[in-house]
């Protein structure tokens, strides 16, 4: 008899509702997205990203003395022991930055004593505490590479200056203007949280098991590394070089296209119309363009843009403004999914204790489709 209740299959979970969250809503029919009931928009305006990584883990924004001490503790972490940065050195040259954060993320977890003697690590007060290192040390770790990259010295982190502030100076030896400082500090903002995207969920997955919330950032960073997920913002600027100049922009995308290559920046599992936070880190990019007199960047940029949604009427997603947006402020191009990791370690860790507060293992079923029970020779 054939089998007539066949299990459908939702390929890549495309449209399944796995859990509850409350840290925020993604939704594609009015282009909005909430961090706590919040539009983000609003948050990238009035807030530093230090309030959004306390709204993001506490669910509300800090009073002047709740940031105050937010801020104390920020500070006090950024700095990144010798054993983090030999570990670094002994990575080749060549590594790439995402496997450096990553490398560097599970040396802070090795190195965690609690980790080696009890299994308190599942504790709110743990996972919280240990959130607050991570972020605060992912700015270190990320110039690091940068700077190892280009045979620099590192630079100490300042704790007279506010996160975005300190991250440009460890990076780059001097904080650049506030322009720069200000649209950097809104990419932060705008990367921080979305929902059960890939890399959110991958954390999750790991949490569920009951490991630790180290474990969760370093499987998370791996998943973030994907070009079909945070790795674009790199993969942007590949294509910006491969294209060259504006008048090139049309060719080229019917070339790409013919070849069926996916555009990078391009498209998005939950927008079919258009990314929520795109006009935010469009406008923080022509502050950047108008800065440095850079007509010829806005030039490509909206070339491919225009002629992407004449072909297949996709809209950018929030890494096409972004990545420009990095490569004029200075960064390696390769160190732009870092910066990612950098604002994304908030939304993840408020994820895993979430998810610790109301865990069930996530083990999701498959159909067998091998071949069919046969037996070793000679058994
Ligand atoms: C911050 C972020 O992580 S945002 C995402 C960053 N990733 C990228 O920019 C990579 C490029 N984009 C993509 O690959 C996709 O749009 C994804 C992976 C983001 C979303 O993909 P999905 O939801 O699985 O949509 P899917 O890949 O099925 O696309 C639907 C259709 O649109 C096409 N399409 C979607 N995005 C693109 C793109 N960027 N370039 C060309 N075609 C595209 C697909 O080829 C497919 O066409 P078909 O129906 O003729 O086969
Ligand atoms: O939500 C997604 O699938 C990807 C994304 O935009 C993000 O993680 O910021």
């Amino acid at each position: 008899m054939s089998d007539t209740t066949a299990p459908e299959i939702k390929k890549g979970l495309a449209g399944v509702v796995v859990d509850t969250t409350a840290i925020s809503k993604v939704n594609p029919e009015t282009n909005s997205l909430l961090y706590r009931g919040y539009p983000v928009q609003q948050l990238a305006a009035q807030c530093t990203f230090e309030e959004v990584a306390y709204l993001l883990w506490h669910g509300e924004l800090p009073s002047d003395d709740q940031l105050a001490e937010f801020e104390d503790h920020e500070r006090a972490h950024r700095h990144l022991d010798r054993v983090v940065k030999d570990a670094i050195d002994a990575l080749p040259l060549t590594a790439h930055p995402m496997d450096v954060v990553r490398t560097a993320i599970s040396v802070l977890g090795a190195l965690d004593e609690t980790l080696a003697h009890d299994r308190t690590w599942i504790e709110p007060d743990f996972t919280m505490q240990r959130s607050m290192r991570m972020f605060a040390k992912l700015p270190a770790i990320v110039a690091y590479a940068q700077r190892r990259r280009r045979h620099e010295h590192a630079v100490e982190p300042r704790d007279d200056l506010g996160y975005s502030a300190n991250f440009l100076h460890m990076v780059f030896g001097e904080v650049p203007e506030r322009v720069v400082v200000d649209a950097f500090d809104t990419s932060m903002t705008l990367y921080a949280e979305h929902s059960f995207n890939a890399s959110t969920f991958t954390a999750r997955v790991i949490t569920s098991t009951l490991s630790d919330v180290y474990s969760a950032v370093t499987g998370a960073i791996g998943a973030l590394k994907g070009p079909l997920h945070g790795g674009a913002n790199e993969a942007v600027m590949h294509v910006f070089s491969e294209i060259g100049s504006a008048d090139r922009a049309e060719a080229w995308l019917d070339q790409a296209l013919a070849e069926k290559r996916k555009i990078m920046g391009f498209g998005h599992r939950v927008y079919k119309n258009g990314d929520s936070r795109v006009p935010t880190m469009r406008a923080a990019l022509d502050t950047l363009i108008a800065h440095y007199d850079r007509r010829d960047m806005v030039e490509l940029y909206d070339a491919l843009e225009q002629a992407m949604d004449a072909r297949k009427g996709i809209k950018p997603n929030l890494d096409y403004p972004s990545g420009p947006a990095y490569h004029l402020m200075g960064f390696d191009t390769e160190v732009f999914t870092p910066l990612f990791v950098a604002a994304r370690v908030t939304g993840w860790t408020a994820h895993v204790m979430e998810q610790l507060s109301a865990n069930a293992l996530i083990r999701p079923l498959s159909v067998y489709n091998g071949p069919d029970e046969r037996h070793v020779p000679g058994a």
